[in-house]
């Protein structure tokens, strides 16, 4: 049996630039053992956003399903709409032995926390405030409203940054994606995590 993959999470105010920087990653990591989780929403696709691949679009109706199923790892309402984890794909990925990445907000990592505390918790910061409203502002998908509400809650999420194991300032694209390698890179070379490895081969050895 492979060793279980790593559960690598993500987080950070609306408009820092998580999708920018995992999109980056991904680009430029083909050969890499890990692979990105769509995340499920009740909120409309953006123009150019596809189901399946950015998110599965679902009715409130069909998330609430999913969530009264156990299908879910984690859930969270964030500004007027439900965003969540289906569980089934990451438990698979994990076992086959590939990093399962997770790009989510603040509530939704907490409970994943709980449920796997041997994750690695992420926080991506912007470089000011100010900016962080040019970028929410500058993709142009939201309105005013939406906007302010959003920098709203990204006050209350910076504040949960001391919930993570790292904290990444999203200056440069290109900067924040080695950093996260960086990070990923220490992370499987553990003794705990290559122990495991171990166990597993003086186990056989000892058989
Ligand atoms: N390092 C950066 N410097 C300048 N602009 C950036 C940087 N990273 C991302 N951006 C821009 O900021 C905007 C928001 O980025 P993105 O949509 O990736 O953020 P997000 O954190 O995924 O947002 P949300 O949580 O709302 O989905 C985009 O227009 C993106 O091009
Ligand atoms: N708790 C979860 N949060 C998620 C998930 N997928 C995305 N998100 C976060 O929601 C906000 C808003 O996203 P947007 O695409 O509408 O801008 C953002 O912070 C995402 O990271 C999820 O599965 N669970």
């Amino acid at each position: 049996m492979a060793t279980r993959g790593m559960l690598i999470v993500l987080s950070g105010p609306s408009g820092v630039g998580k999708g920018t920087v995992r999109k980056a990653m991904f680009r430029d990591n083909k050969k890499r053992d890990f692979v990105y989780s769509v995340s499920m929403t009740t909120r409309k696709p953006r123009p150019g956003e596809v189901d399946g691949v950015d998110y599965y679009f679902r009715s409130e109706q069909e998330f609430k399903h999913e969530i009264a199923t156990d299908g879910m790892l984690e859930y969270a309402q964030y500004v007027d709409h439900y965003y969540g984890t289906p569980l089934k794909y990451v438990n698979q990925t994990l076992d086959s032995g590939k990093d399962v990445f997770l790009e989510i907000e603040v509530n939704g990592a907490m409970q994943v926390r709980e449920k796997c505390p041997d994750g690695v918790f992420i926080f991506l910061t912007p470089p000011d405030l100010s900016s962080l409203k040019e970028r929410i502002k500058g993709r142009g998908s939201e309105d005013s409203q939406t906007i302010n509400k959003r920098m709203v809650k990204a006050v209350e999420e910076i504040k949960m940054m001391q919930q993570y194991d790292y904290a990444v300032v999203n200056d440069r694209v290109f900067l924040a994606v080695k950093r996260i390698e960086n990070i990923i890179e220490s992370e499987h070379l553990r003794v705990k995590r290559v122990m495991t490895q171990y166990e597993k081969m003086i186990g056989a050895v000892e058989k």
